[in-house]
């Protein structure tokens, strides 16, 4: 096990996490090798990017389709939070959620935002930028019957990220939706939206331990793909 830098045996909050290990060491090399100033990467970024899922769900990651999404506020503010990526398909990256919650309201007046995943075990990062599109009323849908009946519920109680006055109140809530789920289980929150994040630019970071990195940037043109390379 490596030495864990512990908070106490610093001098300052500063001094703890410059100790910190950054990357570690180890880190895979990108196929077929880092230092290779040329690779063969897919056509498309989905395919690409659905490779380098395969690799983090093979490795054992945890949420391997977690992602941080960020948006801007209208006053130009970002915001970013965590979410998981419901499907990749040619149009783009897909997620979902309220359409009155923060994010959904920051899509409305700025439909655009970027999609960062990093899988630290595997020394990547995946950048995923562009317009955001309301899916279809039948994704919405489908993507808000899949969830489990408690989501369901939790989801069509529908006041997330406001503050939380009376929990006991807001748990009632929860369990008069769970009942009035079992007894309409087709039921759908007119609210819950599916985006698609329609990239414009999407970049494949792999980390070299010689600092080498490997940054590889998907621009569309028109209907294709142009790549290029990236200084680290
Ligand atoms: C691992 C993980 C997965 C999450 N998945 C989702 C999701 O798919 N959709 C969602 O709306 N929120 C998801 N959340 C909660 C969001 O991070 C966030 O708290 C919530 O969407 C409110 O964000 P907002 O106030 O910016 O709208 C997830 C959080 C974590 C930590």
């Amino acid at each position: 096990m490596s030495e864990i830098a512990r908070r106490s045996e610093f001098p300052d909050t500063r001094g703890w996490i410059r100790a910190l290990p950054a990357r570690a060491a180890s880190a895979p090399a990108f196929e077929p090798a880092v230092s290779a100033p040329a690779f063969d990467p897919a056509p498309t970024p989905q395919e690409t990017f659905l490779r380098w899922l395969t690799d983090a769900v093979e490795a054992g990651i945890a949420e391997p389709h977690a992602a941080t999404l960020s948006t801007v506020d209208p006053s130009g503010m970002p915001d970013a939070r965590t979410l998981l990526i419901k499907d990749v398909t040619d149009d783009g990256w897909w997620f979902s959620g309220d359409d009155r919650s923060p994010k959904g309201r920051q899509l409305d007046t700025a439909p655009a935002a970027a999609l960062t995943v990093y899988w630290r075990e595997l020394g990547r990062q995946v950048r995923v930028r562009g317009p955001v599109l309301v899916g279809p009323l039948e994704v919405c849908a489908r993507d808000f019957r899949e969830r489990s009946v408690f989501a369901r519920a939790v989801a069509s109680t529908g006041r997330q990220s406001e503050v939380l006055a009376d929990p006991a109140e807001y748990d009632r809530l929860v369990q008069e939706r769970l009942t009035a789920l079992e007894h309409d289980p087709e039921f759908v929150s007119p609210h819950w939206t599916a985006w698609c994040v329609a990239a414009g630019t999407v970049e494949f970071w792999q980390a070299d331990p010689g600092r080498r990195h490997l940054r590889h940037r998907y621009r569309r043109k028109g209907d294709r793909w142009a790549a290029e390379e990236l200084h680290p």
